[in-house]
């Protein structure tokens, strides 16, 4: 599968060409259409990397079975504003030997290797095919049973992940929302009172974006993204099915 999945990536990467469409051929006929990343800069040094169709549906759904039943899933017990709550979704760790542990939401996440699972050893494969440069030793995978399975509002900027993570997601399954907003500035955090209420009306909302992360999708976030946004995958009553995103990332040694 693995060469397979280099043949359909080869074939799009982040040069931004033309746009889809625009390409012709020898005799001007239209060619095969190249998806290309869509890039979204959020300003301050933030940015957003969007490749709709990463992968192929076929090869996309492949891999979605094999980790639908392959990985060791769990539903782990976080603590949350101080107080014990099941995660509302499954999730599972995997990293190389001897890195930092991770440990979020009071919950240290058993680190497996990447030896028992060949078919993660080729996403990140092609995951590093895609972004030349980019290095990724772990992936937090987390899997959305139904529309009412989320991850609420927060960023990664564990400090194992030093100043400016890369973080490369990608999506099989359910396409759902991947909401960013933007942190609030100190200055807007800390007014109070009668004074707050009154700059509060003038403050505007926070910075939003959004993105439909389809089946076989990925998205980059890197830059100060983690350090000044938040994002979330909120509930959806209209997603039925299953969803299995891996979040690849870096941890510092
Ligand atoms: O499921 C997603 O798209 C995002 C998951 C996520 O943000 C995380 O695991 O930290
Ligand atoms: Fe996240």
């Amino acid at each position: 599968m693995a060469s397979r999945l280099r043949l359909l990536l080869g074939k799009r990467m982040p040069n931004p060409g033309p746009e889809v469409g625009e390409l012709k051929g020898e005799e001007g006929e239209a060619r095969k259409p190249v998806p290309r990343p869509e890039l979204t800069d959020l300003g301050g040094g933030s940015e957003v990397v969007h490749i709709p169709r990463f992968m192929d549906r076929e090869t996309a759904w492949e891999m979605f079975e094999q980790l639908d039943k392959r990985i060791p899933w769990t539903r782990p017990t976080i603590r949350v504003f101080g107080r014990s709550a099941v995660q509302p979704r499954d999730t599972c760790y995997v990293a190389d030997e001897g890195l930092t542990v991770l440990k979020y939401s009071g919950y240290q996440p058993h680190a497996h290797s990447w030896d028992g699972f060949p078919v993660l050893k080729d996403i990140l494969k092609a995951v590093h095919e895609a972004l030349p440069g980019s290095y990724f030793n772990s992936v937090v995978l987390n899997r959305y049973k139904a529309g009412s399975d989320y991850v609420s509002w927060h960023a990664d900027d564990e400090p194992l992940y030093g100043p400016t993570p890369e973080i490369a997601s990608v999506t099989f399954g359910c396409e759902r929302d991947f909401l960013l907003r933007k942190k609030p500035t100190k200055s807007a955090a800390s007014v109070s009172g009668e004074e707050a209420a009154r700059k509060r009306l003038k403050i505007s909302a926070p910075q939003q974006h959004s993105f439909l992360l389809k089946h076989g999708s990925l998205l980059v976030m890197r830059g100060h993204t983690q350090r000044d946004w938040q994002h979330a995958v909120p509930k959806r009553a209209k997603a039925t099915s299953q969803r299995i995103n891996l979040t690849f990332r870096r941890v510092l040694s």
